[in-house]
Parts: C-alpha cells; structure tokens; sequence
C-alpha cells in the first residue's frame, strides 16, 4: 500500500510518496515541479502509481485547478481515493479559534496537524514560508489564528511593479548574513522584504510572551524556509521541517485511520 501526498500551492506542486506508516514520516519525501503544467505524462513519473490506494491532497490553488490535478490522479490511479484537506478537517483533533474555519487554507490547516503530530502538546509557532508567508499560534492544543503577509518573491514583485522607479530583484535574493541599513536601492529593498519577515514573525512571538503562552517551538516551513530562519531570535526553540505541509496530510490521514 501507498499513499501519494500532494501539496498544491500557488508557486510551486510538491508531493510525496509514503507508506502510510506513521515510523516513516520523516522518510521519502520528494519536491518536484513534475505537477507545474498539470500534463499526465510527467504525473505517471511517480514511482509504482499501481500500489497507491489514497491521494491525500492539500490545495490552495483554483477550484479548476484542482479539479484537473485530481482528473488525472484519477486517471492514472483508478483505484486510489482521493482525500481534500480544508480548513476544517480533524476539528476535533486540533480546535481552532478561526470565526470561519472553512476559510482557513488547507495548507495551512495540514501545517498544523503535522506540526501537533511532530512535537505533541507543544507550544507552537508555525510559520509557512511560500508564495505568502503564514504565521499560526498553535497554543494549548488549540489554533489560536494568525497572520498572513506576501512571501519574499511576492514582496519583491509587487514593490518594482507598483513603482517607477524601483527594480525587481527577485532574481538577485539571495541569504543574508544580517539585516542592516542598505546603502543602495537593491540593497534597501533586499534587507527591507528580510525585515518584514522577520519582524513579522518577532510580532508573533511578542504577542504570545504578552499572553502569557511560553512557546516551545518555532517551526519553519516552506521555500524560503533557510532564507529567513537565520534572521530569528529564539534560535534555541527553531526546527526547520521544509516539507510541513506533506507531513501534515500523512498527520491527517492517520488521524483518520487510526484504530
Ligand atoms: N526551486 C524553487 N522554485 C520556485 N520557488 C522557489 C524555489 N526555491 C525557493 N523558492 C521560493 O519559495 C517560494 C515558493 O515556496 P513554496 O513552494 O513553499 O510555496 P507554495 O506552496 O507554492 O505557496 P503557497 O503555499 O503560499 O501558495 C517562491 O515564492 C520562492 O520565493
Ligand atoms: C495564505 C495562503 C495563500 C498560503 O498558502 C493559503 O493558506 C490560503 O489561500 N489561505 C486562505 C485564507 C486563510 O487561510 O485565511
């Protein structure tokens, strides 16, 4: 038996191939861009399809979108079952304080029962490094909500698209040693998008010393995980785990299937 885990997002596709067995978790993930033009060709790339009995897929992408990805799942993998994540999976397993849970990204929502699953009754700050950057307080075995703001390449874009006079430096971000005061323009904009995650992220944890909530964990996920990770203080409680949201919906699909 395999289980074949999708993550959907705005950027990039990434999946994974898992037997489904919880000891494996930390095993056999796969970051691929085979999904990016959604053609059946590069999806029969994904070794022994024959043995997969479930799909288990995270999407934050079109409703269309999806609704193709899962079309040729299906038609490669006729026999496998194919699992949606929402906002509102697993309610019980992990309440949220969200007005709206149904609003809540899927990703977002895999993010946080991977993370429950990983590090159990911890504290956590979960953060998302992707297209957007998501900041959830997961506290008290409850998700208390949290921020979101554009990813690193979104920041970039949208200041040199909506001005005249600054450049798109989204191909030049690279890692920073610190964040200063730049002394140039593609400097300025390079530390500032650092900045703002950054400082993004130092808000939240504010908010959690001010509300009495001691983390226990700061976990960072997504593309620009080892970008922003050096810039953080609280190095000490910092896990990086990449492929958050993949383990996430192996968290989910065992909560489901568990005897
Ligand atoms: N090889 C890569 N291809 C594309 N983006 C990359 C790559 N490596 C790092 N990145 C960065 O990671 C970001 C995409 O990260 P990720 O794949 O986690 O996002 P996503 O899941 O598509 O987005 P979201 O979940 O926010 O919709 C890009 O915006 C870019 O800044
Ligand atoms: C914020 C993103 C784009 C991050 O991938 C995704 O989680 C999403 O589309 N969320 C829906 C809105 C929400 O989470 O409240």
């Amino acid at each position: 038996m395999s289980i074949l885990l999708i993550d959907a997002g705005n950027t990039r596709i990434k999946w994974a191939i898992s037997s489904g067995a919880s000891s494996e978790i930390n095993v056999g993930f796969k970051t691929s861009d085979v999904f990016n033009n959604l053609s059946s060709e590069d999806l029969s790339s994904v070794p022994n399809s024959a043995e997969i009995t479930h799909i288990i897929c995270s999407s934050v992408i079109s409703k269309e979108k999806t609704l193709e990805l899962k079309n040729i799942c299906q038609h490669l993998m006729p026999s496998a079952h194919w699992h949606q994540i929402t906002g509102t999976s697993a309610l019980n397993q992990l309440p949220t304080k969200y007005k709206n849970p149904e609003q809540l990204g899927a990703d977002r929502r895999a993010m946080l029962l991977g993370a429950q699953q990983l590090f159990s009754g911890k504290n956590i700050l979960v953060i998302g490094t992707g297209t957007a950057t998501t900041i959830d307080l997961l506290a008290n075995q409850e998700h208390l909500g949290g921020w979101i703001l554009p990813g690193i390449t979104l920041m970039a874009e949208m200041l040199s698209s909506n001005t005249a006079n600054l450049p798109n430096i989204f191909e030049k971000i690279r890692s920073l040693s610190k964040i200063e005061p730049a002394l140039s323009t593609e400097e300025g904009i390079h530390h500032g998008i650092f900045a703002s995650q950054a400082g993004a992220i130092s808000i939240a944890e504010q908010y959690a010393k001010h509300n009495n909530i001691q983390l226990d964990l700061t976990v960072l996920s997504g593309g620009n995980a080892n970008l922003i990770s050096h810039h953080l203080d609280n190095q000490n409680i910092l896990v990086t785990e990449p492929q958050l949201v993949l383990k996430g919906l192996l968290a989910w699909y065992l909560i489901n299937n568990a005897s």
